[in-house]
């Protein structure tokens, strides 16, 4: 039975239907257990409450498992499980199209935020002029020529603009993020090189310095007044966004992060717009620190995706 009353959906259609893909993937970045957010994440009951929302859920029990695409050799030059990385996030941009396709909603449970690759380009094939509003403390836009870690879920960004030295084993992902149809928020861990990336390319940012100054409610108006009236939204949402006080569990916290309102404000606000097409939230590690951490970040993580699909206070 829905519980209330849902803002008129723009792209989605009605019966609002929702496709969940369970990306239960690590290979961009060390740190295992973040394959192991998905399973959490519904464990804890995120399928149901998303149906009481009023929401028809497409889900297929059986996660994707994407051992099957792990090649012998992962890695190219300094870029760490690069051909894994390509196989698993092409698979992930065909699921994400799809869902897309039919005119349902497209959440992808990760997983590290390499991911994001593969659900982008996958909006991106829909929805050609699809905005994306990108909450993390990094900015995930090194290229393969400026990643000081060679971790590839500090590069999504750069790669769906097609920034840097092309990877030919990437070809598969044409550029489909021009540098004005995305803005990040919650900015506060920006290697160099990506400092001069969002300058060269006035990409617009707001840090957690924008945040204090302005108050969530004013980025977010100027987030989407940026993105424009009638474009369609991407919500790429990684749980590190947040102070790790809120969200201890992921595998690279930053103190000096959003509270858990200015999170929720973020998702609500969006969702409040009509024009949600697809909703990432990423790096949820539910192994990484004692019980009492793991339950706490899971759980913020399904309160952050039930309000970018509709639940609010009143
Ligand atoms: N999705 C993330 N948590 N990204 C963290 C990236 C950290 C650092 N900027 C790197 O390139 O390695
Ligand atoms: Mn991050
Ligand atoms: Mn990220």
């Amino acid at each position: 039975m829905p519980t209330q009353e849902h803002i008129p959906q723009k792209f989605i259609k009605t019966p609002l239907t929702v496709g969940v893909v369970g990306a239960g993937f690590s290979g961009g970045q060390p740190r295992g257990g973040v394959e192991l957010g998905p399973t959490r994440l519904i464990e804890f009951g995120l399928i149901s409450q998303l149906q009481d929302l009023g929401w028809t859920v497409d889900f297929d029990e059986k996660f994707p498992n994407y051992e099957h695409l792990k090649p012998k050799e992962a890695d190219i030059g300094k870029l760490k499980n690069a051909k894994y990385v390509s196989a698993v996030t092409q698979s992930v941009s065909k699921s994400v199209r799809e869902i897309c396709e039919k005119g349902a909603m497209a959440l992808t449970l990760g997983g590290d935020h390499s991911l994001a690759m593969g659900t982008i380009s996958g909006s991106a094939s829909v929805y050609k002029d699809v905005g994306v509003i990108w909450v993390d403390a990094h900015a995930d836009i090194n290229t393969p020529d400026t990643t000081p870690s060679g971790n590839l879920h500090g590069c999504p960004v750069s790669f769906l603009m097609g920034l840097g030295t092309p990877v030919p084993e990437f070809s598969w992902l044409t550029p489909c993020l021009p540098a004005n149809r995305i803005v990040f928020i919650g900015l506060r861990d920006i290697d160099p090189g990506e400092k001069a990336i969002l300058k060269q390319h006035s990409i617009k940012a707001y840090s957690m310095y924008d945040v204090d100054r302005h108050g969530i409610g004013k980025i977010m108006e100027m987030a989407l007044e940026y993105l424009g009236e009638d474009t369609p939204i991407h919500l790429s949402f990684d749980v590190d966004a947040l102070d790790p006080t809120v969200a201890p569990s992921t595998g690279t916290p930053v103190r000096g992060g959003l509270t858990f309102r200015e999170g929720h404000f973020i998702c609500e606000r969006v969702h409040e717009t009509g024009r949600l097409v697809a909703v990432d939230l990423m790096e949820v590690n539910p192994t990484l620190g004692d019980q009492a951490s793991l339950v706490q970040t899971v759980q913020i993580g399904c309160s952050l995706v039930r309000s970018a699909l509709g639940e609010t206070l009143l």
